[in-house]
């Protein structure tokens, strides 16, 4: 039995399109790269997790240790199922697709979601708002489709239906918070303890649980 994890990192250029209002490029790269090195740390920490690749066109940011897969260019699923055909040839029997884009992300919250993918066979983490999808592990399935975008869970639960598994949908902080949106940054940071510039920045109180507790 092999579980691989596999993290998506968009083009740089591409990244956090959604900040950039709020942050230049300079400051948008880094908060990406420390995401991305908390999740790769969360992972590599984690039992359940015993290989990691990164899918991305830019070969460079995969650190070592860590298999850099190539991005077909076509967009995330295409580059997700072009992971997961390749991770088959690696030996991979379940797969964990989780976002770079989780900066609270901890060890524990992922072996207790791929602990519950197991019992089930598959596991869904939705994001804070209830239709995305951060993270998803299959058992055994590795042909399971993505349908990562808009509303993306309920086209997951629905792809699910279909096959006639009832998926696990832990509630885990660390699996639910990403950071997409101005509003997402505004939850984050002050909870995190960061301090803010306010010249800069624009925070509107947040009001979707669960980014207010247990951070
Ligand atoms: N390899 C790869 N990863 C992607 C692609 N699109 C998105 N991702 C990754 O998928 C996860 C979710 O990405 P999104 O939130 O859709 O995109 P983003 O760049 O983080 O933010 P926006 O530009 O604001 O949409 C992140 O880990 C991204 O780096 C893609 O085309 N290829
Ligand atoms: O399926 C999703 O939720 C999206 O692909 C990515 O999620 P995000 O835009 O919330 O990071």
């Amino acid at each position: 039995m092999s579980c691989w994890a596999v993290v998506p990192l968009k083009a740089r250029r591409f990244g956090k399109t959604r900040l950039a209002g709020l942050l230049d490029d300079a400051a948008r790269a880094g908060l990406v790269q420390t995401m991305l090195d908390t999740v790769l740390s969360a992972l590599s920490d984690a039992q359940e997790i015993d290989h990691i690749a990164v899918v991305s066109s830019e070969p460079e940011r995969v650190p070592l240790g860590v298999l850099a897969l190539p991005d077909p260019g076509a967009g995330l699923n295409p580059a997700l199922t072009a992971a997961a055909d390749s991770l088959l040839d690696h030996g991979a029997t379940s797969l964990l697709v989780i976002h770079a884009d989780l900066p609270l992300v901890r060890a524990s919250e992922i072996d207790r979601f791929v602990r519950a993918g197991r019992r089930q066979g598959l596991a869904l983490a939705s994001d804070r708002h209830g239709t995305g999808t951060n993270a998803l592990f299959v058992a055994d399935r590795l042909d399971f489709p993505f349908r990562f975008g808009t509303n993306s869970l309920s086209q997951h639960l629905a792809e699910a239906r279909i096959r006639r598994i009832t998926p696990a949908l832990p509630a885990l902080n660390g699996l639910a918070i990403d950071i997409d949106t101005p509003a997402d940054l505004a939850c984050l940071l002050p909870a995190a303890g960061v301090s803010l510039k306010p010249s800069r920045w624009s925070l509107t109180p947040c009001t979707t649980s669960p980014c207010t507790t247990s951070l």
